[in-house]
């Protein structure tokens, strides 16, 4: 817990004209400092304790997917939200990991301001290196709201942002394999 958010909050709301003495502000700066201590809790995570060594031996090759993992994040410009769902495919080397562990990757990097670009790229280098995989695909589709509910003010556009690694960049056909998985 950081006091000095609250402080910062405070500043921001006499900032916009409000008083911060009435009743219903006067816990506004705390919750706020909480709560965006809470959505940026990722600075405080690492890589090596969320996996938890929970990596399994295994000879399968086969591609895993997990599909519509849900994040929110903070883009880094307006640090205003953009909500969307990440696909996470790889191609085990030797080891599988915790199924749970690609959802609290997505989580940990989400959880930080940044443009979604990085944080395809993000979560695809983390799964690649806890993993050693032989190749990693990430996929990820967002809503921005600093495109929605300010600036150019479009409500029906989505980001979509992919990074491949090894044999996903490598093979077209495992490319394509992952491409038609995840769209079904
Ligand atoms: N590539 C990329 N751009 C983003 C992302 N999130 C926000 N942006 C964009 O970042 C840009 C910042 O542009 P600026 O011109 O510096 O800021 P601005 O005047 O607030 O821009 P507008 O949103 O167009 O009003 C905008 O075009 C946003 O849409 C993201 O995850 N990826
Ligand atoms: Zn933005």
């Amino acid at each position: 817990m950081n006091p000095d958010l609250d402080h910062h909050f405070e500043q921001i709301i006499r900032g916009i004209g409000e008083n911060v003495d009435r009743e219903g502000l006067v816990k506004t700066p705390y919750r706020a400092a909480r709560a965006m201590e809470y959505l940026t809790q990722g600075y405080q995570q690492s890589l090596d304790d969320l996996v938890n060594d929970a990596l399994f031996e295994s000879d399968s090759d086969e591609m895993v997917i997990v599909r519509n993992i849900e994040f929110y994040s903070l883009c880094e410009h307006h640090v205003l939200p953009f909500i969307g769902r990440a696909q996470v495919g790889y191609i085990p080397n030797g080891k599988v990991i915790g199924l749970s562990k690609i959802a609290r990757i997505v989580d940990m990097y989400a959880r930080r301001l940044q443009i979604q670009e990085k944080l395809t790229r993000d979560v695809a280098e983390a799964v690649q290196s806890a993993t050693d995989a032989k190749g990693v695909a990430v996929q990820m589709e967002a809503k921005h709201l600093c495109m929605m509910m300010r600036g150019v003010n479009k409500q029906n556009s989505e980001m979509s942002s992919s990074v491949m690694l090894g044999t996903f960049r490598t093979s077209q056909s495992t490319r394509n394999e992952f491409l038609q998985l995840i769209s079904r």
